[in-house]
């Protein structure tokens, strides 16, 4: 039945015909707020060296943040939670973010089989071993491939994102605490409704949330991994010749040392 607040909703179609006008859904929004896919700017007349790749990546990720922090800006519920928190939040966890991404591009455009970066700039075995991160990149090709095992569906990897947003805060807490945890459980029960489509509600649901969830959880231990690397790349990036554009250097050395001295605090679904 209608409520007060709806009925005042209603769009009046002419004499006597109304039509209800309903809000789009929170999952319609996170689908036409999904930022394009980044161009890297890849050299391939250049060899693959490691400092080449590694600078290419790294000037990638300073556009994706771009498109990332005009996201987070127009995701339904962030405006609400003080500015303070949105540059906390974004800035723990923007590797998350990116990995999640990229395993979503990786699952999507190669089935898991490469790590799709950018339309032109694709990792295959070669420039994984080239990288000098080969055990990190075998491991986002496994999320990507635990993606292609589950038949991920969009709605449920844009749900996942926004619960990946929130999910590293300071250990002291944010500046609004209650406005984050309500953001936060509205985002879980977005996932609940994009894992009941995906499962026509069926007896599935409970166990397809339960897997998704470990997924997220899966996805920390990993980006902790890529962080540290990150870290030292970061911190020996004149000898390695690895170039980190503004956008990075000012969020790493910010980042570094709230993480290196214990200050953030990552969420898990389940216990360890
Ligand atoms: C762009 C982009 N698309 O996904 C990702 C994250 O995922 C991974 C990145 C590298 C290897 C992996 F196996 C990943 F899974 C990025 C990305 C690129 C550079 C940096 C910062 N630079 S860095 O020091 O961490 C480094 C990686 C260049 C060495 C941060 C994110």
């Amino acid at each position: 039945e209608l409520n007060a607040s709806a009925a005042n909703a209603l769009v009046p179609h002419g004499p006597g015909v109304v039509t209800p006008f309903l809000p789009p859904s929170i999952c319609s929004v996170l689908e036409l707020i999904e930022p394009e896919e980044v161009y890297s700017g890849y050299d391939n007349t250049q060899p693959d060296t490691t400092d080449h790749l590694l600078s290419s990546l790294n000037r990638l990720a300073g556009k994706q943040m771009v498109r990332m922090v005009k996201w987070a800006k127009v995701l339904p519920g962030f405006q609400g939670l003080p500015i303070e928190d949105q540059i906390t939040l974004i800035q723990y966890s923007w590797m998350c973010l990116s990995s999640f991404c990229l395993s979503w591009r990786s699952y999507k455009h190669t089935n898991g089989q490469m790590l799709y970066f950018a339309p032109d700039l694709i990792f295959n075995e070669d420039r994984m071993q080239q990288s000098a991160m080969y055990d990190l990149c075998l491991g986002m090709r496994q999320v990507s491939q635990e993606f292609l095992r589950l038949q991920l569906t969009y709605d449920e990897f844009l749900a996942m994102k926004v619960l990946l947003l929130l999910s590293t805060v300071p250990k002291e807490g944010l500046k609004n605490q209650a406005a984050f945890e309500e953001m936060r459980v509205n985002y879980i029960k977005e996932l609940r409704r994009s894992v009941g489509k995906a499962t026509n509600n069926s007896g599935q649901t409970w166990q397809r949330f339960f897997q998704l969830t470990k997924l997220l959880d899966a996805m920390h231990d990993l980006v902790g991994n890529l962080l540290d690397f990150c870290f030292y790349t970061f911190r020996e990036s004149q000898a390695l010749k690895v170039e980190f554009p503004e956008m990075l250097v000012e969020i790493i050395s910010d980042q570094i040392p709230k993480v290196e001295s214990g200050l953030t605090h990552t969420i898990y679904f389940h216990k360890k």
